[in-house]
């Protein structure tokens, strides 16, 4: 292997980066992977025996370079480009309908299209791009300033590290424990006789504050990016195109969206999800609604904390019922 020279090692280390992201895309992002773990292994260790032998070639968006060795003392803050907003809340169709009525209000009597997104329960975090590299990536915080998590998110594998378009852009998302990884490390914990994570949520939220990267990156988190921010250079006219060109970009998108042109739709959407969300492999915790045109968002615009294109329905807490003196009630 010494004797390799630099020209063919750095041809092969660039076509081994491309190889080892393209195959990362599938497995992470489009769940169709086309090779096995193994094969996806031996192609990392190839491109880290490289970079050993010339550490120059040695990228910051190389996939050996996921996870960084040094724990930080502290996290830096992060005040966001845009502020991430809140969403408005609905807690029953009339909340609904009144949503409806309130956009079809300001939008005249224009076609309006909604689309429906699964609500996941996990941590808000923005990631920042740079030509196409991932170079930060922030807690949500207070909305306007966060906390700089690049090292943990950079070990998350359906995070990007390059992009397959050198855009430069901001991107939303929710960062989540699949339900699996949840019971596994909870199990692992009672075992060594540690306090227990209460639910994903939190431990997503507890994994990507560990100063320690090796932490997260044991932690099997995942990501599901909703919106772009910032963008120059491409045009898209809509949410719905907004998403297709994020899963383009090679981001993990949900899948599970649909666009109704009816308020009546978009309540079936809900009710659909309220006994299937069982079986899916992450928590949600409601159906977030948003309306599709981005010529109708720009006009119906923002109150003073959300924009008022947006409602998140969130489905009623698990019904725990008490009794509390012989008497029922339901928190
Ligand atoms: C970009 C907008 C504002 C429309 C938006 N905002 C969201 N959120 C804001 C409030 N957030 C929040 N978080 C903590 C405290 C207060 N607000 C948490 C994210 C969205 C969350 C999800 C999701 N969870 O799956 C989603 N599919 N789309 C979203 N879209």
């Amino acid at each position: 292997m010494n004797d390799m020279d630099r020209l063919t090692a750095e041809a092969r280390i660039l076509e081994l980066r491309e190889q080892i992201e393209h195959h990362n895309r599938l497995y992470h992002t489009e769940d169709r992977p086309e090779i096995t773990d193994q094969e996806y292994d031996q192609l990392v260790r190839e491109l880290q025996n490289l970079e050993d032998l010339f550490p120059d070639m040695v990228t910051p968006d190389s996939p050996t370079q996921r996870v960084g060795s040094a724990p930080l003392s502290a996290f830096e803050k992060v005040v966001h480009r845009t502020p991430m907003l809140s969403l408005g809340n609905a807690f029953g169709e009339e909340d609904l309908r009144d949503f409806d009525r309130r956009v079809r209000q300001i939008v005249g009597n224009q076609q309006v299209r909604y689309v429906c997104e699964l609500k996941i329960d996990g941590l808000a975090i923005s990631l920042h791009y740079e030509n196409g590299v991932f170079v930060k990536g922030a807690t949500r915080g207070d909305g306007q300033v966060g906390e700089d998590i690049t090292q943990n998110l950079r070990t998350i594998r359906s995070i990007p590290l390059r992009l397959t378009r050198p855009l430069t852009l901001e991107v939303r998302g929710e960062a989540f424990m699949p339900r699996t990884a949840f019971e596994k490390l909870n199990k692992e914990r009672e075992e060594r006789g540690e306090a227990l994570f209460a639910n994903p949520r939190n431990s997503a939220a507890g994994s990507l504050r560990q100063l320690d990267p090796k932490i997260a990156a044991s932690r099997q988190l995942d990501t599901f990016i909703y919106a772009i921010g910032d963008l120059q250079g491409v045009d898209v006219e809509s949410h719905s195109a907004g998403l297709d060109l994020l899963a383009e970009l090679g981001f993990k998108v949900n899948q599970e969206r649909r666009t109704y042109d009816d308020i009546d739709g978009v309540i079936s959407f809900i009710n659909s999800w309220v006994e299937k969300r069982a079986q899916l492999p992450y928590d949600i915790d409601g159906i977030v609604i948003k309306v599709d045109s981005y010529g109708q968002q720009e006009e119906l615009g923002f109150t003073a904390k959300s924009p008022r294109w947006a409602v998140a329905y969130k489905f009623p807490a698990e019904e725990a019922i008490t009794v509390l003196k012989g008497i029922e009630v339901s928190v």
